[in-house]
């Protein structure tokens, strides 16, 4: 595969009235052509910063970038014709039709007239395209942003968050057209902090912490580097649940109790927690693992604050101690 984007050592200190604060601190990203590529990471974490950067909006203190094969931002005017970004909210007039918006836009751009209705036709708004902007769902303004990024037809997508403030029917909307952009070649970069769905949408990820990476690969790698040590204990009817969970805590077992179960984060010897139990006569009527999801992931990585002043990135994070062991 073929790197559509590259960053290796990235450093950004901003420096204000409250001192000096370091966004970036030898952070590195790789996108393979093709992917849809999670870049996540929780807020403050410098997301926004990486993707400004990459667009010559803000100049990084060190480091080095390239799209498709250019360096950047020296050879940024080389490559801008096969970027298109969103990385703030584009503000739409409202009282003009979406048809009218692109038109304008593609214009400006000296875009092909005949892409308009073409990426009207993308992102799901063929059927809307003469209706004023204002009367517009979030969601669909969200994806003519996606369609004014789309006419120049380029071969690398930036989105940052683009999922924000959607309700679930919006994401639905806008994961298939991500997928959808993938199979016909694109590149698409998005950052986001809702996990669940950065899952479901992407091929591979960058998780940055604290300016730098702390997990990269494929969502199935990122995932299996992780594998969680939960599991879920249901007792039978009857017994008393928050006695048992009570008794596995004062043993050393991390305990969420639910409705009906409880689960126990820590288990690696989950055959630990029948013999406590068994011991006092409570039975166990089911213990199934929990399998780690990214959110899972997610928390673990980013909760766990890199060595200040390593720049090295931090992938392979080791994994906690289990109880029971
Ligand atoms: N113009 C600025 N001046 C000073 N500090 C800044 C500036 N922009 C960002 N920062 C700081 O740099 C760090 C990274 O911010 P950045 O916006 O890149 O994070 P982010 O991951 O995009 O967060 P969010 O998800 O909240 O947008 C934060 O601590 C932020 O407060």
């Amino acid at each position: 595969m073929t790197a559509v984007l590259e960053i290796s050592g990235l450093r950004k200190t901003y420096r204000g009235r409250k001192g000096v604060r370091k966004a970036l601190d030898g952070f590195d990203m790789v996108v393979e052509a093709g992917q849809v590529h999670g870049f996540l990471g929780p807020n403050g974490s410098g997301k926004t910063t990486t993707l400004r950067t990459l667009l010559g909006l803000i100049k990084p203190n060190d480091g080095r970038m390239a799209i498709l094969g250019e360096e950047v931002p020296r050879r940024l005017p080389q490559v801008a014709g096969r970027v298109g970004a969103i990385v703030e909210s584009p503000q739409f007039f409202g009282n003009f039709t979406a048809e009218t918006t692109l038109s304008l836009l593609a214009d400006a751009g000296g875009v092909n007239p005949r892409r308009v209705p073409a990426v009207l036709e993308l992102v799901g708004l063929r059927d809307r395209a003469k209706d004023r902007v204002k009367t517009y769902s979030l969601g669909m303004k969200q994806r003519l942003a996606v369609a004014s990024a789309l006419l120049k037809e380029p071969k690398l997508l930036i989105l940052d968050e683009p999922a924000n403030g959607l309700d679930p029917g919006g994401i639905r909307e806008m994961r298939t057209l991500m997928g959808d952009l993938a199979g016909s070649g694109m590149t698409v970069l998005l950052s986001s902090h809702i996990l669940g769905e950065i899952q479901l949408i992407c091929d591979s990820v960058t998780i940055i912490s604290a300016g730098r990476r702390v997990a990269a690969g494929s969502v199935a790698d990122v995932l299996a580097g992780h594998t969680s040590s939960a599991v879920r204990v249901r007792l039978e009817p009857g017994v008393d649940l928050l006695g048992a969970a009570e008794m596995l805590r004062a043993a050393g077992a991390v305990i969420t109790i639910e409705r009906d179960h409880f689960t126990v984060g820590n288990a690696s010897n989950p055959a630990q927690i029948t013999k406590l139990l068994a011991e006092r006569q409570i039975y166990v009527s089911e213990l199934t693992p929990v399998s780690a999801d990214l959110e899972d992931v997610f928390l673990e990585l980013t909760g766990t604050a890199p060595v200040d002043g390593a720049s090295r990135q931090v992938d392979q994070v080791g994994t906690q101690g289990g109880w029971g062991q």
